[in-house]
């Protein structure tokens, strides 16, 4: 049996928001929940009955206050996070923006900050995000990437240099019933990336020879603008 064989997707938005004359991007560090403790672009879980692109600015909002004119949010790629023996797949639809209306601020899950584009904290990022964040900012994009991620285990060696509370990556991906905070060591050898690893990928720039509709695991993906 495929370990990375999904039966189910959960439908997720991610918008990173670049400040091109001085060559910045707005990054949140993740107070809680799954991802916690890692700089990522803003989003979370498309909301019934709302759009895809709905549910990417209502998440910008909510999470770093700020709003973006419904044109000016681009469609940047869409990824398929893949974990091993989790039968959930997450699926998610990323954006950029370039412009933006309001003041940012801090809320009780987010804290954003500008980070020069030379200077993103990979090492304190999902490890996936080096794959398709460096073409999305030289403008390859649109993206399709296919993402495998295997659980790191928890017991770490080396010297002791610190404790983070995670969230201890269950099988059922995003659901918060499933996870359960620890604490754990982290150590300057260890990267600070999450409990997940990159196993594998496969991004592919040529988004616009797929079709509107993408079929995989016997499920469709419906890729809107
Ligand atoms: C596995 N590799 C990954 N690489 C890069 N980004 C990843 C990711 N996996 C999840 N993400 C992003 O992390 C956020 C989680 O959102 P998440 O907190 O679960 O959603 P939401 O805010 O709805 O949650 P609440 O239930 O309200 O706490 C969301 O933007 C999603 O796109």
């Amino acid at each position: 049996m495929d370990p990375f064989h999904i039966t189910s997707k959960k439908v997720l938005t991610l918008v990173m928001v670049i400040d091109k004359d001085n060559q910045k991007i707005l990054l949140g560090y993740k107070k809680r929940g799954f991802g916690a403790h890692l700089w990522n672009g803003f989003g979370g879980k498309v909301e019934p009955g709302e759009t895809v692109r709905q549910g990417a600015l209502r998440e910008l909002q909510e999470e770093a206050g700020i709003t973006v004119d419904d044109h000016k949010i681009q469609k940047a790629g869409l990824l398929l996070f893949l974990f091993e023996n989790d039968p959930m797949g997450l699926e998610c639809h990323v954006y950029k923006a370039y412009e933006y209306h309001g003041e940012i601020r801090e809320c009780e899950e987010m804290r954003p900050q500008w980070f020069d584009i030379k200077d993103i904290p990979y090492e304190q990022m999902w490890e996936d995000d080096k794959i398709w964040l460096p073409e999305l900012l030289k403008g390859q994009d649109p993206f399709y990437g296919r993402i495998y991620l295997k659980r790191k285990p928890l017991e770490v060696e080396g010297e002791e240099e610190g404790k983070v509370t995670v969230a201890a990556a269950a099988p059922s991906s995003t659901s918060n019933v499933s996870l359960t905070m620890v604490t754990v060591p982290f150590t300057t050898a260890q990267p600070k990336s999450g409990p997940f690893a990159l196993f594998d990928h496969r991004l592919d720039l040529n988004l616009s020879k797929i079709p509107k509709e993408i079929a995989f695991d016997g499920t469709i993906a419906s890729y809107e603008d």
